[in-house]
């Protein structure tokens, strides 16, 4: 393919990903070379508006592992599924954060996401509202047996996508304290519907997928505990990221063990 598919927004075209077929996701482009140094090669690719790139490497990949931060919210990832579709990239996973609303989950745990609420626009512009949001049961598979293998403490089951991080998330420190009508007890609602917790992206990129026919799963770690408080812990981050960063590139590496021989 010639530079002509350099991708509008992400700024990446085919040669310059070299076949990758698995992409690592971040919300946040710090992340990024947090992510690569799990790999043992790594280089930086782009920057794109939100979207910084890098390529890595590992030898039990058949291919390379780009790894794309994709800002906050449904609609730039939406454009970034887009347009790394359109250069070959098939596996999608979300490397973010999250804020716990059940109390058996601790700070720096990390929540495998296997379906998520569609409290987000985004996704709508696919598949209406009925169309559930379900990750890959393969990539489940990989991130859980990754988070073992590593003895990193984790959870799995329904998360929260909602397009505002404030009233969306019932967040009681919003300007002025003003939740909308709408989102005044949902958190507790959420919570005895199981959901494990908040973020912002999951529902849209499993929409997404599934739609296009590709595959998606997320793995966030946990920044707030909400029946504590409100607070984004950075300390916590700090330590958190490399456990995500972990758990990520084996489960890379578990999935495509399994997916090599499975057609393009
Ligand atoms: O840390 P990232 O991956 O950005 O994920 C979470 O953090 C952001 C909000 O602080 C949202 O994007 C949310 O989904
Ligand atoms: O509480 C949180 C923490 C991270 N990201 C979110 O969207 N919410």
């Amino acid at each position: 393919m010639a530079d002509s598919d350099l991708q509008y927004h992400v700024g990446l075209s085919a040669s310059l990903i070299e076949g990758a077929r698995y992409v690592l996701m971040p919300g946040d482009p710090d992340r990024v070379p947090v992510l690569s140094a799990a790999f043992a090669h790594a280089r930086p690719l782009a920057q794109s508006r939100e979207y910084r790139s890098a390529l890595a490497y590992a030898e039990d990949v058949p291919t390379p592992v780009l790894i794309l931060s994709t800002g906050i919210g449904a609609p730039s990832a939406s454009i970034a599924i887009e347009e790394l579709a359109r250069l070959g990239v098939r596996y999608f996973l979300r490397v973010g954060t999250t804020g716990a609303i059940q109390r058996h989950i601790a700070l720096g745990d990390l929540v495998i996401s296997e379906a998520s609420v569609r409290l987000e626009g985004t996704s709508s512009h696919y598949a209406p509202i009925e169309y559930p949001a379900v990750a890959s049961v393969d990539m489940i598979c990989a991130l859980r047996e990754a988070a073992c293998a590593l003895g990193i403490s984790h959870h799995s089951g329904m998360t929260c996508s909602s397009d505002s991080f404030w009233p969306g998330q019932e967040r009681r420190d919003s300007f002025a304290g003003y939740i909308p009508r709408r989102f005044q007890g949902t958190l507790e609602e959420w919570r005895r519907l199981n959901v494990l917790s908040y973020e912002m992206e999951n529902s849209a990129l499993f929409v997404v997928c599934r739609a296009l026919g590709l595959e998606a799963a997320s793995v966030c770690a946990v920044v707030a505990c909400r029946w504590q408080g409100e607070a984004v812990s950075h300390d916590v981050y700090a330590k958190a990221k490399h456990d995500l960063a972990r758990v990520a590139r084996e489960a890379v590496r578990r999935h495509a063990a399994r997916a090599i021989g499975r057609p393009a």
